[in-house]
Order: structure tokens, then sequence, then C-alpha cells
């Protein structure tokens, strides 16, 4: 480990060195986020068979010891694999149910599919820059099933074009030094005092955007997994010496300890139940409100429409039909350069209406869909490996289930089930669904 980033942690925290130097040779915290739109705690942890140790973090946030991922509840979205010390952020956040909420740095997804999960009316947009990321983000959304949400890929001096002072909650989960991942990851062992640097002037860019985009009154949270003090306290001193109107308030939380010299923000170290976060909260108490652009619901085709009458018994609000899309949502689509948004619900060809995977997988729609095929564990088994499935049922499309949660669709001969899996998301030959968590 490099000496001069040991020393900075010396200067941190001199009584509890030692203690810090000791989990860096222990595992990394793994952590299990229920997403409740999709089950409750109770009948997950039921199909579960098992109980898990509650983290102190957020309030479905779980510890767990061993990979979780290829299991039938994370491939139905029940749960999201997070490090256990980064769903403090969005509890800070506090989202309510009608927010307009921002999450501007959001790849891979596991803030935004827990903001989601606090989203009931409102709205969330999540942004990425890096594209390759924002696809990856994009499927986590997709697998998760959030439906009234909008994914860019813009930088974020671009979207503050388009939506300033829009959002009642701003997340800026920020690119950084990653000290709290060393563990996991190769590059951020490769430390350096220049990085830190770099990666502050560039969170203060990002907060510059982030502040255009905050309405009056509205609340952001700064959160970075790093412990230097340059990115976390520092940039927080020079955000509010730049924007007065920013009040930094308290983390009201139980989790971590308060931060250097700024009591208000919290700080967590592997000490304290997870790999390292930091996390700062503020109001806005200046500038104005403005509004997200919203754009009239399109009419998509009598075929897409009979559909989703027949799949889930009823018509949701709002439709956007990109050529051959749809895509639908119970929240007006908004004029935004967008790599989606809403739920796609498939595409209307020549004579027929052809579904996609993600029309089977929102949260909120589970009890709605009118055609579920359950699966026993084999033949998820082999669902997910692209075979079609031997099982009486009645004809067209079908959601397929494990225990009443889909995991993607097919559609039935009445005897046979036709595999919908897209490619990318099968599993390879020789790797199979592991049975816990069914
Ligand atoms: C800490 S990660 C976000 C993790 C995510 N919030 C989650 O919970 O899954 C920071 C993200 O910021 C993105 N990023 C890098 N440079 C950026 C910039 N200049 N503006 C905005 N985002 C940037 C990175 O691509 C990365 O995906």
């Amino acid at each position: 480990m490099n000496e001069e980033f040991l020393e900075r942690i010396r200067s941190y925290i001199p009584d509890e060195y030692d203690a810090f130097v000791k989990t860096l040779s222990q595992p990394m915290y793994r952590g299990l986020r229920i997403q409740t739109h999709k089950i409750d705690p109770e009948t997950f942890f039921a199909h579960a068979g098992m109980r898990l140790q509650k983290a102190p973090f957020s309030d479905q946030i779980y510890y767990i010891d061993r990979p979780m991922g290829h299991t039938i509840g994370h491939i139905a979205g029940l749960f999201y694999l997070q490090e256990p010390s980064a769903s403090s952020a969005v509890t800070a956040l506090d989202v309510q149910p009608d927010d307009t909420v921002l999450d501007l740095c959001a790849a891979p997804g596991g803030k935004s599919t827990q903001i989601a999960d606090r989203l009931t009316s409102g709205f969330l947009v999540s942004n990425e820059i890096s594209r390759h990321r924002a696809m990856t983000l994009l499927s986590n959304m997709e697998r998760m099933g959030v439906m009234n949400m909008a994914v860019t890929n813009l930088p974020p001096e671009k979207l503050c074009e388009k939506t300033a002072e829009a959002f009642d909650k701003v997340l800026v989960d920020a690119p950084c030094s990653g000290e709290g991942m060393m563990k996991k990851h190769a590059e951020a062992a490769d430390w350096s005092l220049a990085r830190v640097l770099t990666c502050a002037d560039r969170q203060k860019e990002i907060l510059k955007s982030a502040y255009r985009m905050l309405k009056k009154d509205g609340t952001m949270v700064y959160s970075t997994c790093t412990y230097a003090k340059e990115e976390n306290e520092e940039v927080i001193r020079w955000f509010l010496a730049q924007y007065p109107d920013m009040k930094l308030v308290p983390v009201e939380a139980s989790f971590g300890r308060p931060g250097f010299g700024l009591s208000e923000c919290r700080r967590i170290f592997p000490m304290d139940g997870g790999e390292g976060h930091f996390v700062a909260k503020l109001v806005k108490t200046g500038g104005g409100i403005g509004r997200l652009p919203i754009v009239k619901s399109d009419r998509p085709d009598a075929s897409a429409r009979t559909f989703i009458k027949q799949q889930i018994g009823r018509l949701p609000a709002y439709f956007q039909v990109k050529g051959s899309a749809v895509f639908a949502m119970e929240h007006p689509f908004l004029k935004l350069p967008a790599l989606r948004q809403g739920i796609y619900v498939g595409d209307v060809l020549k004579n027929r209406f052809e579904p996609a995977h993600a029309f089977y997988m929102n949260a909120d729609w589970i009890d709605a869909y009118q055609m579920k095929a359950e699966l026993n564990e084999e033949q998820a088994d082999a669902f997910y490996h692209g075979m079609p499935v031997v099982l009486a049922h009645s004809k067209g499309f079908t959601a397929v289930c494990v225990n009443g949660y889909p995991i993607g669709y097919g559609k039935s001969d009445g005897r046979q089930i036709k595999n919908k899996l897209p490619k990318g998301l099968r599993l390879p030959p020789h790797s199979h669904i592991k049975k816990e968590f069914r």
C-alpha cells in the first residue's frame, strides 16, 4: 500500500490508524439492498429461507458473505448488490415519493435504483457521462424495473442547459480517487496526490452544474467513496464559498462519524461497518423554481394498445413512439436527449406487436401481469441458457416467473414456451443459476 497514503490516514485518525491498517487485509464488506417496489423484506427472506444482518446505512441494506449475482433474486431485480456504506448517500438525500430527482453521476446505478425505490409519483433523471457505463446503468434500471425515469448520457454542463432549477433533490456521487475501494479496484491502489487533486478539480466543475439544476429550497447530497480531505470537506468549503445561498445541513444519521472540521457531514471508515464513504447535505436557499421540459404524449398503434391492455389490464398514462418502438410511463416524457425514458414496451411490426424484455420487468406491474408462466429452478436455469421451456400454458406472450417474480418473457404455443430472453442476458453454457435466494 502507498506509504504517503497511509501517512495521510495516520494524520486523519491517529488513534485508529492500526485498526484501519488491519481492515486493509480483511475481505471487502458486501451488501445486498432489497428493492421494495418488487418485494418486501419479509417475503424476500421467506423465499431465501434465511435472514441477513442489517447494515446501518439505509433501511434495506444487509450484509452478505458471498457473491449473489447469478441468483434468481438478482436476475429478477429483487435486490441490488451494493457496497453497504454506498447506500448512505441516498439515506441522507431523504427522497420523498413525489420528488423530482437528479442523480448526476449515476452509473452503474446502485444509488439510482435506490432512489427509484423511494419514488411513487415522482421522477428520476439518471445521468452518466460515459456512454459505456450509461449502458450498464440502463440495464440495471431495466432489471430493477424502474419506470418513471430518464437515463441520459450528457456532460453535466449540457444537461443543465435543459433542466435549470428543475430538481427537488440532486445527488452528486462524484467520480473520486476511490480510496475506499482500494481493495476492489487495482487502479485505486495506484494512489497519488496528483490524482486526488485532479479529482477535486473535476468535482468542483460537476458541482457548478449540479447547483444550476437544483430548485430553490431543494436538497443536494454530495458523496464520494474516498477518504481524502481535498475531495471531501475542502470541496464542500469551496462550494459554500462560491455559492453563499447553499447551506450545509446535518446528515441526520447514526452511521459513521462527523466530517473533519465540518461536523454536519458524515464520514464512514471501514471500522464503521462499510468500505468508506463521505456524505454532505446542502440546501439551496436562493435561486428560482424551474420545470422539467415536458412533451405531449404520443398515441401508439392499436396493436400496442391492445397488447398492453391484454397483458396488464389497462393503459399507462403517457407514451412515446420512436420509429417502431413504444415506450410508456406514468409521468410525462421529457424533451431531452435520453438513452431511455420510461419502460420499453416493444415494437410495432408488420401486422403484429413484439414486446420487449423490459416490459415484463416493471416493478410496478408485478401484480398486474395477466399472463405468467411459473418455472421451477431447473426450468429457470434452462430459460437463462436461452432454451425453450416445456410447459403447458395458454397461448401467446407471457411473463416467465419464479415464485411469481418475472425473470423475462416468452411466447407459448400451448405446450412449450419459446425463449425471448435477450442474448446479452443469457448465461454462458457452464455457469448455472445458484439455487439460493430463489
Ligand atoms: C462514483 S461513480 C458513480 C456510482 C453510482 N452513483 C452508483 O451508485 O452506482 C462516479 C461516476 O461519475 C462519472 N463521471 C466521470 N467524470 C464525470 C464528469 N466530468 N461529470 C459527471 N460524471 C462523471 C463516472 O463515469 C462514474 O460513473
